[in-house]
Order: structure tokens, then C-alpha cells, then sequence
């Protein structure tokens, strides 16, 4: 993700080249500023004349400056943050479905906030106000330099000591902000899990237990950010004294040197004058070091959620399904536990398959393996003679359509939620909504198929969910339908029309997984598969 971030390494230059310019018109505006008081104080009105012409130039200057200052910052923010935030959902969608689904959601949930906000606020802010402070810093001190060159050796001094002691403060800063940000994991997935429990908690009278928890989270990440500001504190006051005690030491010596006659009145007022924009950024330095390093584990982090750890190269595109899928000695595990254990078996295009068996006994992993969510343990998958494993993803999920149990509705319009953002015409949608047993629904909408559906559609019944998923199956005209219990929220009636539907459709092949058994249909499958005991018979 750091190397995303390097990316946007433009904008930074261009914000850095325009606070150079800014800061350098302070820094002369306050050497004429000293020649003008040095005029005064001599009576020379040549000096005077040349000196008050330049303040208002370089005055007039500053305020344009100002402008650009804040605009190329924000600049800089925004594109590197979109970019960081772009390349982190490019990532995730890269993942492997079966390793997203092993992770905890709540991982996510709490990168994309909560880790982003950090990556803004403590990581880009953090790079552009060190850069801010390094090139303050850097000007006023060859300003103070200039008539004073002891200022030079003070100064490194002081620089030395703070950024060794950022550095110091800024390890086990890391280990806390890695430890807040995994505690942030928790309480997300923990946020998400309650809301969508939200009806159960109710009814169960376990809003007490609820409140406890909530507590006992909340308590653990605020007193970590507790321990994190600690720190950050005892920082600051060391580094305040620092500089306090340094600032007044070159204030000494440049007042000593104006009474032995080595420097002017002028300068002296110059290096006061100076000396906040010396301390200024030094202080800068010191709060904004620790909180970029203490950002670096975040990215450690994100990275290794976003990696994929099976990294296995598909090489070869399916255009369209042509003859058979064919398993051959097929084994699968999660983790240690076998499920399926040397399974051979055939499915012809066209043909209509049923997957039946006691629960728990393999049947939706089979349609996974079929999926491609998972690769077998052992043993191959071939699509007409290629192995699933090295079929890219994208052009073999052109050919099937997933009916799935969990249907997921997005918060659009009927259309866009058939269609799934596709090209299609009304005719072909209102094809597929009939044959889905969706036409008496669509008519009692108040707005057909512009009718919004909000929230996951919550106003939306099981029945009608599993009609939408079918009728994106149909109107998707994929070659292969995977089902899996898509009939178990209907009525008996509604189930069996759409069943006879989908074993009419020619040249698709259906592998229906499915609970729901109707004898007359039943007979209409080429084949039925029982998964049991890790085999299918
Ligand atoms: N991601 C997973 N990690 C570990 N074990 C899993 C995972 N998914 C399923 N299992 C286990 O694998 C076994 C088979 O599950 P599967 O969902 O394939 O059964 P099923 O026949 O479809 O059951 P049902 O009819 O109840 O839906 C079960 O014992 C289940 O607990």
C-alpha cells in the first residue's frame, strides 16, 4: 500500500516546491525587515527607499503563495488518499473468494475506516508537515545563520536531539497503534454483528449482555488511545523544553553579540523575530515523527489481509462451455477435515443435474468446487478437457450464474438489481421476471422495474429474493446455473413452476442443489447425485 502512496509522489513535490517559494518570501521579508530597522537607526534613507519598495513586492507575493500553499496540500491529500483507497479495493476484489470468506468481514470493515482515517491523519498529514516543518526550519535558520553563524551550531543541536528522540518514542508507539487498530477489527466485526442481530438481542432480552460487551470493547480501545496520547504528551513536554531551552540560548548570544558590536540591532530583532519559525517546526518534527512511524505497522497489516496466500498462476480463458465437466478422483478438506473423498463424476452440457443428501454432508462444498470458490485437495477439475484451476476467474464466471442461498439485493432500482448493471432490454428483463414467477409482484410495484429496493430489501420476501436471483440466472443466458437451495423459501406451487422453467431450458446445464424435492420433477433430472459418507453415488 506504502508503494500506491509513492505514486502520488508529484503532488507532494508540487506542494513542497510551493511551500519552498512561500516560505523563502517570509524569509526575505524578515531580512528586509531587519535592513529597514538598521536604516532607521543609522539615518540612511538610500537603504531605507530600496528595502521599502521590496516588502511591499515580496508582502504582495505572499498572499498568492498563501492560496497555492493550501491548495497543492490539499491536492496532494486527496489524490494520494483516493489512490491508497482505489488500490485497496482493487486488492480486495483480487482476493480469492474461499480467503475472503475465511477472514472475519469486521478486517475490512475496519481498514477501509478506521485504518484509512489513520493513513490520512497521522501518514500523508503526518509526510507533508514534516516536509513543512524540515523546509521552515530550514530557512529561518539559514536566515538567523546569516547573522549569526553560532545560531548554526545551536540549531543542529536541537535538531539532532529531537528527531533521535521521535525516533526513540516512535517504537513501541508502533506496537501500540498496531494493537488499536487490531482492537478496531474486533469492535467493528463486534458493531456488525449486534446491529444485524439487532431483532434477536430484542426478543432474547440479551440487551444487557449486550450493553456489557459493548462496554468492555469500547473501554479496551479508548484506553489504549489513552496509553497512545500518553505518550505523545510526554514527547511534546520533553521536546518543549528542548527547544525552550535552546531558543533562549541563542537569544543570549545574539544579545551578547549586538553589545560586543558584532551584530546590529536589526538582526538581533531578525533572529527573535526568526526564532519561533525555528521553534515552530522543530516542535512539528517531534509529534509528527512518532505518528508516522507509528503508522507503518497499519500498512504491514493491510498489506498481509490483502494478500492472497494460494498465489496460483491461471493461465488459460474459457470462451464459451462447450462438453463436459469432469471430476476425476476429486478429494477435498477444509483445513484437516475431509468432506469429500475420491469423487468421480460427469456433467454434460445441456443436461440437468439434482444434488441431494443429509446435511451437512457436502453438497453445497461440491457446488463450491464446481464454483471455483475452492480448488480440490487432490485430483482435477476439467472443463471440457482444461483444469478449472488454471481457468482464469473472470471468463469461466462469464459462463455460470450463482443462485444463491443468501441473495443479496443492492440499494437500486428492480431493473439494476435483475440486470445486475448489465445491458438489457425491457422485453428480456420482463422475459426473465415471468419466467421466474416475478410477474405478479412486478405489477403490484408502484414503479415496475424503476421501483427502488433499499437496504438489502428488507421489504422484500424470502420468496421473492430467490425469484430475483433466479431471474438474474435467466436473463445472464449463462451456459452452466448453479442452484443452491434457491426453492427452500418458496411456496410448493411457485418452487415447482420455476423448477419445470429452468428443466425446460435448452442447451443449460443445471446442477441443482436442493432440499426440496418434488417427485414429478424429479424425474425430469438426467441424473441425481446423493453426497454422503464423503462420496457421491
Ligand atoms: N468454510 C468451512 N470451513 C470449515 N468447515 C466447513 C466450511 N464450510 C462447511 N464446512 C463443513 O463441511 C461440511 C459440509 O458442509 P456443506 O455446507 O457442504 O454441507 P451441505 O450438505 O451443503 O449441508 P446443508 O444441507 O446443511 O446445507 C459440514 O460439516 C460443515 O460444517
Amino acid at each position: 500500500m506504502k508503494k500506491t502512496i509513492r505514486k502520488s509522489m508529484i503532488y507532494l513535490i508540487l506542494a513542497f516546491l510551493v511551500l519552498t517559494i512561500g516560505i523563502s518570501i517570509d524569509g526575505y521579508v524578515s531580512i528586509s525587515m531587519m535592513k529597514i530597522i538598521d536604516s532607521a537607526l543609522e539615518g540612511n534613507m538610500t537603504l531605507f527607499k530600496s528595502e521599502a519598495v521590496k516588502i511591499f513586492i515580496l508582502i504582495g507575493l505572499s498572499l498568492p503563495f498563501s492560496i497555492l500553499i493550501s491548495y497543492t496540500r490539499g491536492l496532494y491529500i486527496y489524490k494520494s488518499l483516493v489512490k491508497t483507497k482505489i488500490t485497496y479495493m482493487e486488492r480486495l476484489f483480487a482476493k480469492n473468494i474461499n480467503e475472503f470468506q475465511a477472514e472475519n468481514n469486521g478486517v475490512y470493515l475496519s481498514s477501509m475506516t478506521n485504518d484509512m482515517n489513520n493513513i490520512e491523519k497521522k501518514y500523508l498529514e503526518g509526510i507533508y508537515e514534516v516536509g513543512n516543518s524540515f523546509i521552515g526550519f530550514l530557512i529561518s535558520f539559514i536566515v538567523i545563520a546569516s547573522v549569526s553563524p553560532w545560531a548554526l551550531f545551536i540549531g543542529i543541536g536541537i535538531s539532532v536531539a529531537s528527531v533521535v528522540l521521535s525516533m526513540i518514542v516512535g517504537k513501541p508507539l508502533q506496537k501500540h497503534e498496531k494493537h488499536r487498530a487490531e482492537l478496531f477489527e474486533g469492535y467493528t466485526s463486534y458493531i456488525k454483528e449486534v446491529l444485524g442481530a439487532f431483532q434477536i438481542i430484542k426478543a432474547n432480552n440479551l440487551n444487557e449482555k449486550v450493553k456489557d460487551d459493548f462496554y468492555n470493547k469500547s473501554k479496551d480501545i479508548q484506553y489504549k488511545g489513552y496509553t497512545i496520547d500518553k505518550i505523545h504528551t510526554y514527547t511534546l513536554s520533553i521536546q518543549q523544553f528542548i527547544v525552550y531551552a535552546s531558543t533562549f540560548s541563542i537569544l543570549l548570544i545574539s544579545a551578547f553579540m549586538a553589545i560586543k558590536g558584532s551584530i546590529t540591532t536589526g538582526a538581533v530583532i531578525l533572529i527573535i523575530n526568526n526564532m519561533g519559525r525555528v521553534i515552530f517546526p522543530l516542535m512539528n518534527l517531534g509529534e509528527w515523527f512518532p505518528k508516522i512511524f507509528s503508522v507503518k505497522s497499519l500498512f504491514t497489516k493491510l498489506d498481509h489481509s490483502l494478500e492472497n496466500h494460494e498465489d496460483y498462476e491461471e493461465t488459460t480463458e474459457l470462451n464459451n462451455f462447450k462438453n463436459t465437466i469432469e471430476f476425476q478422483n476429486v478429494f477435498f478438506s477444509y483445513d484437516n477435515k475431509e468432506i469429500l473423498n475420491d469423487i468421480s463424476l460427469n456433467i454434460t452440457k445441456g443436461e440437468k443435474y439434482l444434488v441431494i443428501g443429509p446435511s451437512g454432508g457436502g453438497k453445497s462444498t461440491l457446488l463450491k468446487l464446481l464454483r471455483k470458490y475452492f480448488n480440490p485437495t487432490k485430483g482435477k477439475i476439467l472443463v471440457d478437457g482444461n483444469d478449472l484451476k488454471d481457468l482464469k476467474k473472470e471468463s469461466y464466471f462469464k459462463n455460470i450464474s450463482n443462485v444463491e442461498q443468501q441473495v443479496f439485493l443492492f440499494e437500486d432500482t428492480l431493473r439494476n438489481n435483475i440486470a445486475l448493471y448489465k445491458d438489457y432490454n425491457d422485453d428480456e428483463i420482463n422475459l426473465a421476471i415471468d419466467k421466474a414467477g416475478l410477474k405478479d409482484f412486478l405489477k403490484a410495484l408502484p414503479n415496475g422495474l424503476d421501483t427502488m429496493i433499499y437496504d438489502n430489501g428488507k421489504n422484500i420476501s424470502g420468496g421473492e429474493r430467490s425469484r430475483i436471483a433466479i431471474a438474474r440466472g435467466l436473463l445472464n443466458k449463462s451456459d452452466i446455473i448453479f442452484l443452491d437451495e434457491a426453492f427452500a423459501s418458496l411456496d410448493s406451487n411457485v418452487a415447482r413452476e420455476i423448477e419445470n422453467t429452468l428443466l425446460d431450458l435448452e442447451g443449460v446445464t443445471i446442477v441443482n442443489v436442493s432440499h426440496v424435492i418434488f417427485e414429478e420433477t424429479k424425474n425430469r433430472y438426467n441424473k441425481v447425485f446423493t453426497v454422503k459418507n464423503k462420496a457421491v453415488i
